[in-house]
């Protein structure tokens, strides 16, 4: 059964959680406000009918003079306790909206993330969510208010004469003509805009991403045609929306305060024809003055509440994205470390990558994964590390499919390390501790001798406190593979996958990081891939993967003597490594 849309009104109460109280109170304060900004309405007609009845009491007009000036600080007092609290119940919202993005990005497969592009996320839950602030904390009290008044006023005003109420609606009615009309495509218009600040966001941040590849090309010009383009269809999308809207618009704030148009004329007649008492003519003048000020609010807050409407499914858009199926408690625990892949077919849009593939990793063994470029081992690597979901087929870790166990206890099992690592702008010694937050610095500095890096990171400007640029981009690509694998041993999985951990790293770097890894791997399962197959061939076992199957497995020796491909890939190296020895 299709699910029911849910309106974005109770999207905003449920993030607004325990301080949905205070959204209430601030109505309930906006009504009062309301009550307190019509009384001086009735108070001066009050007045004007004393005045036309001759009366010359000072005292008289004195207290209605004190009561007008009561009113307005009552009314100012409700207002802004109304709105102090409505900000308080929005604050709460706009951080609430931002957690619970951030939660479910870290639990849908890492393929939806990275195919989104990093800018439309970045514009989500900054400035889209941040530009309903003022809107959410003003529209509850203030739109409230400015419905109710209008109504209470046309209340009173039917009951002193219903002929000139109508007629001082005439204005107002073409008023709200003209705001339909500019309605009538506002959501198409309004998601145009949303789309084109959204690719122009998305190229801004490929232009700068990319800058460094720009630049070496010298593509400066051609490169950024594809920003200036969004920008041309961000400007395009503004301006045909606003020149469509603005004769309504035109319409909308010129008739609509022009309730006297009506009123003056036609409550003229009536006196003169002696069905209007000239007390109640004034009072009529009043009231229909009072109408259209909140009519005119409330039209400029329906385009808001578009708006937020707009931007609530875009952040439902994201938290309904489909999760990776763990339970939140572990339903078994695995026995021990071994790793069991069981015909585990996947793919990452329509095109299947894997296509049955069964491995078996012995707990506390080294195991590699080699093959052509594009087979699909990362691809592996990423199912194991469960960056991903199979398709189909099972992948079990002592026994327990992956599937059974929580992300909790699961995260605590393994330790990935990517060929391009992210590390974050703080220091390095933060971006290591990130493995085991609980780590002292000394053992921080332990990991780092162990892993071969503590030489490298004291001779950084400040040392362990050196910030290391964002994505690590004041280091060298080797320096940050290092960094990554010393927080992945910090983390002390029992299960570590090194993903081209070692690719930027100088062959004699290498060998120094590939000792220092066998030695704190030692007793652990390993997974390792990697191009320079001498790094791997003392492994236990090693998988060879081509076009999405497993190929064949066993021995460095077994290999050799039975799988063409590995015996291609190994001679391939040897003489390319002969070949960089006799260049040097
Ligand atoms: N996020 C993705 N979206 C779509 N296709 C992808 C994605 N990542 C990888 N692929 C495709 O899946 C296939 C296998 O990629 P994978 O990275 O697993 O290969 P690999 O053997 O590790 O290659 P390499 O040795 O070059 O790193 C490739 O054809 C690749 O283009």
């Amino acid at each position: 059964m299709k699910e029911k849309k849910r309106s974005a009104a109770s999207w905003i109460l449920e993030w607004a959680g325990q301080k949905r109280s205070a959204y209430v109170w601030s109505v309930v304060l906006a009504v009062g406000n309301v009550i307190f900004k019509i009384i001086p309405y009735f108070i001066i007609a009050n007045v004007v009918t004393m005045f036309l009845d001759g009366s010359k009491e000072f005292k008289e007009y004195l207290i209605m003079a004190i009561w007008i000036a009561l009113s307005f600080i009552i009314a100012e007092l409700f207002h802004s306790l109304s709105t102090s609290l409505s900000h308080k119940a929005t604050f709460t919202v706009l951080a609430n909206i931002r957690k619970s993005c951030c939660e479910k990005l870290a639990r849908v497969p890492l393929g939806y993330v990275k195919d989104t592009p990093s800018g439309t996320f970045k514009n989500i839950m900054v400035e889209r969510i941040d530009s309903i602030e003022t809107t959410l904390a003003h529209i509850v009290p203030e739109f409230t208010s400015n419905l109710l008044a209008p109504v209470i006023i046309l209340i009173y005003f039917f009951m002193t004469d219903w002929r000139l109420a109508l007629l001082s609606l005439v204005p107002v009615v073409v008023g709200f003509l003209s705001y339909f009309g500019m309605m009538i495509d506002y959501k198409p218009s309004f998601e145009r805009t949303v789309k084109t600040t959204k690719e122009l966001n998305d190229a801004a941040v490929e232009y700068i991403d990319g800058i460094e590849v720009i630049k070496a090309f010298g593509k400066t010009e051609s490169s950024y045609a594809k920003f200036t383009k969004a920008a041309m269809e961000y400007a395009d999308s503004f301006i045909s929306w606003m020149k469509r809207c603005s004769i309504f618009h035109a319409l909308l704030m010129v008739v609509t305060p022009y309730t006297l148009l009506t009123v003056l004329p036609f409550g003229a007649h009536y006196v003169e024809n002696g069905t209007l008492t000239i007390s109640s003519f004034v009072m009529c003048i009043i009231l229909s003055l009072g109408i259209v000020g909140p009519i005119i609010t409330v039209g400029s807050y329906t385009d808001d509440l578009g708006k937020i409407s707009v931007i609530v499914d875009e952040v439902v858009g994201i938290l309904k994205q489909p999760e990776l199926k763990r339970p939140e408690k572990s339903t078994a625990a695995p026995k021990d470390n071994s790793i069991t892949l069981t015909d585990v077919k996947f793919g990452y849009h329509e095109r299947e990558i894997l296509h049955g593939v069964n491995m078996k990793l012995n707990a506390g063994t080294v195991n590699a994964i080699v093959g052509p470029s594009g087979s699909g081992k990362s691809t592996i690597a990423k199912l194991i590390a469960s960056l991903w979901d199979v398709n189909s087929g099972s992948i079990k870790i002592g026994g327990v499919d992956i599937k059974q166990m929580s992300l909790v206890d699961f995260n605590r099992k393994i330790a990935y390390v990517a060929q391009d690592n992210y590390l974050f702008n703080e220091t390095v010694r933060e971006n290591i501790r990130q493995g085991n937050p609980k780590a002292t610095d000394e053992e921080i500095i332990d990991v780092t001798k162990k892993s071969g890096c503590y030489d490298f990171i004291m001779q950084l400007e400040n040392g362990f406190d050196t910030i290391v640029g964002g994505a690590g981009g004041h280091l060298s690509g080797g320096e940050r593979q290092r960094i990554s694998i010393a927080r992945a041993m910090l983390k002390d999985a029992p299960i570590v996958i090194l993903d081209e951990a070692t690719a930027y790293t100088d062959p004699e770097n290498e060998a120094i990081l590939q000792n220092s890894i066998a030695k704190l791997v030692a007793g652990r399962t390993l997974i390792v891939i990697a191009h320079r197959l001498s790094t791997v061939k003392d492994s236990d076992q090693i998988f060879v993967v081509d076009e999405g199957n497993i190929a064949a497995h066993g021995t460095h020796e077994e290999l050799l003597a039975s799988c063409p491909l590995y015996k291609e890939m190994w001679n391939a190296h040897i003489s390319a490594k002969d070949t960089a020895k006799e260049d040097n």
